[in-house]
């Protein structure tokens, strides 16, 4: 396993969470990484959905498809040759077998996710998600939810993998923050055993 690409802040004196993340950045070689996010951005039947926050109903700021064979999620598709190929490669370094993926589609610097944890009990308590990410590096933030001083950002860079640990989600949660800085398309997806 590669090192940890962390950059904790400034003022940040705590070791890297590593029993909690794995950061691998060349998971899959620039060129199919390439040919990859092409694939994604334009055969994916892309949806922006909304979400709601203090009873007003807001437009999620990426777009969003999933795939698998669960059923627990309303509009699944079934598993695409691509999207099986890069499954079989994130489950040995997972561990576990997964049964669902979410894709993600940040088209600029405008899209985003906000903090939030991947713990909802369609996964158990202690879910192990496996990252890939294609296109735009973006900072993918994490912070400690009982003590927010402890902080860590990790570039997620064309073709990497991030590996999100059991017990992750439950002490810490994550986002992808907006940026002013002109940005490309970024893909990412997350696979997910969904019980
Ligand atoms: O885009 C990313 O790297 C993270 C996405 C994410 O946190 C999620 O889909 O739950
Ligand atoms: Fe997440």
């Amino acid at each position: 396993m590669e090192q940890l690409a962390f950059f904790p802040d400034a003022g940040q004196s705590k070791g890297l969470p590593k029993d909690f993340l794995e950061y691998r950045p060349s998971l899959i070689d620039a060129q199919a990484s390439d040919q990859l996010l092409q694939y994604f951005i334009e055969t994916t039947p892309w949806k922006q959905t909304t979400q709601k926050l203090w009873d007003k109903e807001y437009l999620t700021p990426r777009l969003t498809c999933w795939y698998g064979e669960t059923e627990r999620i309303a509009g699944t598709l079934p598993w695409t040759p691509e999207l099986q190929m890069i499954r079989e490669m994130v489950e040995p370094l997972a561990g576990i077998q997964f049964n669902s993926v979410l894709l993600n589609y940040y088209r600029d610097g405008n899209d985003s996710v906000a903090w939030h944890s991947d713990k909802e009990s369609i996964m158990g308590s202690q879910p192990v998600i496996a990252s890939v990410s294609f296109g735009q590096v973006r900072s993918f933030d994490i912070r400690n939810k009982q003590d927010h001083r402890e902080h860590y950002s990790v570039r997620l860079e064309h073709g990497s993998f991030l590996l999100m640990k059991s017990g992750l989600q439950e002490a810490f949660e994550h986002r992808i923050a907006k940026s002013n800085k002109p940005m490309k398309a970024r893909i990412n997806l997350t696979f997910r055993l969904v019980i």
